[in-house]
């Protein structure tokens, strides 16, 4: 027997989760296949979402519609807007969760996702056929006729989709049938053989999962679960490159057996935001603090007992690690000088004694483990749940991918999270959603969605690996972005949610709320561009704010350029401003947004200026198959570069390492307009 659907997504990550909701929401009829659904969009390691970098991911994904925003509000235990003393552009939300929480909710959210079905199994290998001549069209995806479905109920797709795609240049051309092979299905452990026209694998770090605890070391894709063999020697087999990463966790902690009284606390921001954008979330109201802990001279001692036991150092594990989540043996090595770490202690739920030990990730034999954190201060008489380890996986390197995260070697299979090389949960909760709506978009005939880099850090992050590829386990970080001004946490939306309606995945509620946030925004920059302001009364405010008093009367938009000055202190100065926005009922989230339009008009309007102009070459596209060795003006190390990347457009083309101003010259003299 075999079952029908239009996209099946394999594995139910934090990709995976992403991936499913999206294609099911926007009318493909879905199957999520997962290995166990009692772990869907589990969190492998820390119980956060969000920080530097990755809390503007985070906004982005709920902006356009995803649900990771609105699950991590649902569940948040702490949050922390990081960097609020520096500049907007860095201000990153990041929540603790409740993790236990966070995965029910996910569960919860998807049960009851119309369209959308999940199965319980491993997927061992997937199935491929003759790639047709150009993309399909929507009616040659029709489910075939002898095959059994679960539901025929068709999907539905948001009619504004289909009419504004081609006009937004945002939604480029579908790139035509990817290679000699299309995907037709899957097959599962089980013996079960599924069909499909689209295949979404997120299967995170269980492809030829190994796990490493000292000299110990067993199968597995994370602590509790199997590692997944099969799908890897199937891609392999048809031409696929594969490589070996790796990462690492910390020991989690018994809270009943630590000496909080002695800790130092660290709360959550006494007024919390939140990070989806929608009104029917609330901030979280009742936080439970972390605490700061510090590594001595005499921990490190005990650690470097154990280092030539280390599967980091003995060669045992032979993959890439993240450079930037480095393990607590590998800080050892790098700060060898340093006699102290600052470790940060986290609950990982509001109804358990688990605690995770943020900075301590390491694969040190157990027994060193558990010797070197009982000399931690608070940590006498810790008793631990389980020790820190290590894994290795399978990953492929991401530079077979097309920007719609569809491989270019077979048409239909798209990757997305860990798979691709990157690590966390947002950049991997931000593939499975653009995966999951270019696999629909292609199911319809529509070109994919492909985000800019002066658009979105998810633009970034696709661009980067698609073109850049990796050669560390990818994680976001600011300096990444080109248009960090133009990329902030505060607006996503009005970057993205307009795009969010137009494919269907934000419904005309969260719509009109957008737009009235909007309206806010613009009328209170009205009033500050139109009020003039006395310096009678405004002096004392002005110096209260160590700012300058004022000789003469100023327009309230240029004082509030000014540093120190705030529309919230200044309602108790101007009673205009107070009544202004009470009988607007302005939202405080309009107030902020306002605010930081007028403080950054300056570097705003700048960077804009600059994203245009380098546009130009994002337009300037080159033809699918042209032969650049054929171009003889370009060094042999670009003709080769791009022969393998094959950029679709001189933009992308100049960001490949190896390809230089030289040789973006020749290829401008030859494309360009
Ligand atoms: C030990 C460890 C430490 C980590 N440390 C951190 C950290 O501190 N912070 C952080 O942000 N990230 C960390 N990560 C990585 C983080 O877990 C991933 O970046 C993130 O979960 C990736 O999401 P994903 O959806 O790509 O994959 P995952 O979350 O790994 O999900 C993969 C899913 O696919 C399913 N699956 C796998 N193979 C198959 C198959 N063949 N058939 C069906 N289903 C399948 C699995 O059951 C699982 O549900 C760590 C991971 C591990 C294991
Ligand atoms: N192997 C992996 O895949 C892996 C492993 C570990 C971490 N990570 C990722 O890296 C991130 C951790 O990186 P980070 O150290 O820059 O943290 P972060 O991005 O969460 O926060 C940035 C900074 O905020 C501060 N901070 C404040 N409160 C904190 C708290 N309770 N916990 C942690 N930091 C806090 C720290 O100074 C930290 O450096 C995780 O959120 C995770 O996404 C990935």
């Amino acid at each position: 027997m075999t079952l029908d659907y239009d996209i099946i997504v394999i594995g139910g990550g934090h990709a995976g989760c992403e991936a499913a909701s999206a294609a099911a929401r926007l009318g493909s009829r879905t199957l999520l296949l997962t290995m166990d659904m009692a772990k869907l969009a589990a969190m492998s390691c820390n119980p956060a979402v969000g920080g530097v970098a990755k809390g503007q991911i985070v906004r982005e994904i709920d902006a356009l519609g995803g649900q990771m925003g609105r699950i991590t509000d649902l569940t948040t235990i702490q949050f922390r807007m990081l960097n609020r003393s520096k500049g907007a552009a860095m201000w990153s939300p990041r929540a603790q969760c409740d993790k236990t929480r966070f995965s029910e909710e996910w569960r919860r959210t998807l049960e009851n996702t119309w369209n959308l079905y999940i199965w319980q199994d491993a997927a061992t290998e997937l199935l491929f056929a003759p790639a047709p001549e150009t993309n399909a069209a929507p009616s040659d995806n029709l489910p075939d006729e002898t095959t059994t479905s679960f539901n025929s109920a068709p999907g539905t797709i948001s009619s504004a989709a289909e009419s504004d795609a081609d006009s937004d240049p945002t939604l480029r051309n579908a790139p035509s049938a990817a290679g000699k092979l299309a995907i037709r299905g899957v097959r599962t452990r089980m013996g079960v053989e599924f069909s499909c026209r689209k295949v979404i694998l997120t299967s995170g770090t269980f492809l030829g999962g190994v796990m490493h605890c000292g000299a110990s070391h067993a199968e597995g894709g994370r602590a509790g679960d199997a590692a997944s063999h099969g799908i890897t020697e199937s891609l392999r087999a048809i031409g696929f490159e594969t490589g070996r990463m790796k990462t690492g966790t910390p020991a989690r902690l018994d809270a009943r057996t630590i000496d909080f009284e002695i800790l130092e606390p660290q709360y959550g921001d006494e007024n919390p935001a939140k990070f989806s954008f929608s009104p029917e979330t609330q901030p979280v109201k009742e936080q439970l603090p972390c605490f700061l802990v510090y590594t001595s001279k005499e921990v490190h001692d005990i650690l470097r007992t154990g280092f030539d036991r280390s599967p980091l150092f003995n060669g045992t594990i032979c993959g890439i690690g993240p450079r930037y989540c480095p393990s607590i043996e590998d800080k050892l090595r790098t700060f060898a000088d340093k006699d102290q770490h600052q470790l940060f202690l986290e609950p990982e739920g509001s109804s358990t004694n688990e605690y995770y030990l943020n900075g301590f990730s390491s694969s040190l034999p157990w027994e060193v483990q558990w010797k070197a954190l009982h000399k931690i201060r608070g940590f006498e008489d810790l008793h631990i749940f389980r020790p820190g380890y290590a894994i290795e996986y399978d990953y492929f390197p991401p530079t077979q991918l097309h920007h719609s995260l569809e491989t270019k070697l077979v048409s239909g299979l798209y990757f997305a999270g860990q798979v691709n090389g990157t690590t966390g949960y947002e950049e991997a909760a931000a593939q499975g959603l653009i995966a999951g709506i270019n696999a629909h978009r292609a199911m319809k005939g529509e070109s994919p969605v492909v985000l800019k880099r002066d658009e979105a850090y998810i633009g970034v992050l696709i661009d980067d690996l698609v073109t850049k590829g990796v050669d560390e386990p990818y994680r976001m970080f600011t300096s990444r972005a080109e248009y960090r001004i133009l990329l902030r946490q505060d607006n996503a939306d009005i970057r993205l949610t307009p795009l969010g309606y137009k494919i269907g995945l934000i419904s005309q509620k969260q719509y009109d709320h957008f737009t009235q946030k909007n309206t806010f925004v613009e009328s209170l920059i009205s009033f500050a561009r139109e009020q003039s302001v006395k310096a009678a009364e405004i002096n004392d405010y002005l110096k209260s704010v160590n700012s300058e008093p004022l000789s003469q009367g100023r327009k309230l938009y240029d004082i509030l350029m000014r540093n120190n000055v705030t529309f919230d202190s200044l309602q108790n100065t101007l009673p205009k401003l107070r009544k202004f926005i009470a009988a607007n009922e302005i939202t405080p989230e309009a107030i902020e947004e306002a605010e930081i339009q007028i403080k950054y008009k300056g570097y705003i309007e700048r960077e804009k200026f600059i994203a245009e102009k380098l546009r130009r070459l994002e337009n300037i596209r080159i033809p699918e198959n042209f032969d650049f060795h054929s171009m003889q003006a370009l060094t042999i190390e670009a003709r080769q570069k791009l022969s393998r990347i094959r950029p679709e457009t001189i933009g992308q083309a100049s960001r490949i390492p190896g390809v230089s101003p030289a040789d973006v010259n020749v290829l401008l003299v030859k494309f360009g307009r």
